[in-house]
């Protein structure tokens, strides 16, 4: 013995990869009294991952570095759906939020595709890890859903019909994979913007409630074939993404002429999916996508992959 006290050891970081969300199916209703809008989605996760770590710190305080996509532009401070997300699990456990995290992000920002609800999931699977908090799944969802609509979905990933502003979820059991090459764009549509601008058509008479996700659900539920899906894909914010950024119509156009099966924007835009065939479709089309140009960056991925707390 000798009398000295053995140094804490390191806790290890704990690091989440994340995906990227889809809607299949996307339908918007009125804008209800809280100002949220009625939804009838299909989401699914696809291919495309932040990666969140974790580390507790010495220090008092959140300490948020970000690498990859947005680095530049993203919030470092309490605006960051990452840190919302850590304060909001540090509440929960009743511990210190003293905690270093690290965002690599590849998902692109404002984009339609979820990245900062998709940190914000990972970020209260990995805070609950590194500091050992129980927590239920319903309590996780109540916390995923008080930091966004759609950050319960990015928990859970798969695919789910969402109802409610987008957080009531029902799991949907696929029975096949399918493969989209993403084309992202150099400009960027703010969500409220997007929805401001459906109502705005709809006041013009353009656009209607696809509130009826039955066939698309049955069609994933039985493996449907690209092919068949292509005919299924519905987007009621695709009018007004293509109204606030009027360039989108020639990238789908563009996707199209290469021969993708069907054109789709991600949620409110401004990203740009292609359904291909198979994965070996995917990797020609954005092959071709690139040589012709016109998007910011064309990857390819499938879907769905299970969300960081599955
Ligand atoms: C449209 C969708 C489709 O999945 O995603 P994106 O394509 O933008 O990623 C989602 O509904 C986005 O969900 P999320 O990004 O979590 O939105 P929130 O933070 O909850 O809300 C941001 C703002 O968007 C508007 N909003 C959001 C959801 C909803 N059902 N109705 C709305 O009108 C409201 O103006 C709200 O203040
Ligand atoms: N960790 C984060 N990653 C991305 N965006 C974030 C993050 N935290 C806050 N935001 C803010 O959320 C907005 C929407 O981002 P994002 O979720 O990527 O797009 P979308 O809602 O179109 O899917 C951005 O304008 C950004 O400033």
């Amino acid at each position: 013995m000798t009398g000295q006290t053995a140094p804490a050891a390191p806790s290890a970081a704990v690091s989440v990869d994340v995906p990227a969300k889809i809607n299949p199916h996307l339908g918007v209703g009125d804008a209800r009294a809280d100002g949220f809008h009625a939804l009838s989605t299909v989401y699914q996760s696809i291919s495309l991952y932040d990666t969140v770590t974790v580390e507790r710190r010495e220090e008092p305080g959140i300490e948020l570095t970000i690498s990859g996509e947005g680095a530049d532009i993203l919030p470092r401070g309490d605006e960051n759906l990452a840190v919302k997300a850590a304060k909001l699990i540090a509440i929960y456990g009743s511990v210190d939020p003293d905690v270093r995290i690290h965002l690599n992000k590849r998902i692109p920002v404002a984009g339609g595709l979820a990245g900062g609800s998709a940190d914000a999931a990972a970020t209260l699977v990995a805070c609950s890890r590194l500091w050992e908090i129980e927590i239920g799944d319903a309590e996780m969802h109540r916390l995923a859903a008080g930091l966004g609509s759609d950050v319960p979905f990015c928990l859970k990933g798969g695919t789910a019909v969402g109802a409610g502003r987008g957080e009531e979820l029902t799991r949907v059991e696929v029975g096949g994979s399918w493969h989209w090459v993403v084309a992202t764009t150099d400009t960027q549509i703010s969500t409220p913007e997007c929805f401001k601008e459906v109502d705005r058509l709809r006041e013009d008479g353009i656009g209607r409630f696809s509130a009826d996700v039955d066939q698309i659900v049955r069609a994933f539920e039985s493996g449907i074939g690209a092919d068949e899906l292509s005919r299924l894909l519905v987007n009621d914010m695709e009018a007004a993404a293509v109204s606030l950024r009027p360039q989108l119509a020639s990238l789908m156009h563009g996707g199209l002429e290469e021969g993708a099966l069907a054109a789709h924007v991600s949620g409110s835009g401004p990203t740009v999916l292609f359904l291909a065939s198979d994965v070996k479709h995917a990797m020609a089309l954005a092959r071709r996508m690139r040589m012709r140009g016109g998007a910011k960056s064309v990857h390819i991925a499938n879907g769905p992959v299970p969300g960081p707390a599955a």
